[in-house]
């Protein structure tokens, strides 16, 4: 077994250990490759959220409008329960976020 201690120049000199935390380069290629994968899915979800958060303003402008209020607690209380059942518990704080983003504090 080899260890991980190649520098990368691109990285300012950081070794692929120090970077990923691997202590070989095969870990250090795989752990590399599964970033850059999840930076490209954190950029696919922040769209997503940046998306949900302007149709949601689309739908509290015309409630707001229309005479209604911002805020719909029952709407709410669904989307929190889709979020609870597709991810536990954690989920539920997730969607409070989420919610949070759209329509501001409350
Ligand atoms: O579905 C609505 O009625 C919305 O206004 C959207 C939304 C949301 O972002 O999901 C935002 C505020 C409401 O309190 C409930 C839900």
């Amino acid at each position: 077994m080899t260890t991980a201690t190649s520098a990368a120049p691109s990285t300012g000199g950081a070794t692929a250990a120090e970077r990923t935390g691997a202590r070989t380069p095969e870990a250090a290629d795989l752990i590399s490759n599964a970033r850059e994968r999840i930076d490209a899915l954190d950029d696919r979800i922040i769209g997503l959220i940046q998306e949900r958060m302007a149709v949601s303003a689309v739908i509290q402008k015309e409630r707001i409008a229309s005479g209604g209020r911002r805020v719909n607690l029952a709407r709410e209380m669904e989307i929190l329960t889709h979020y609870r059942e597709a991810l536990g518990k954690p989920g539920t704080a997730l969607a409070m976020t989420l919610l949070e983003l759209c329509r501001g504090k409350i």
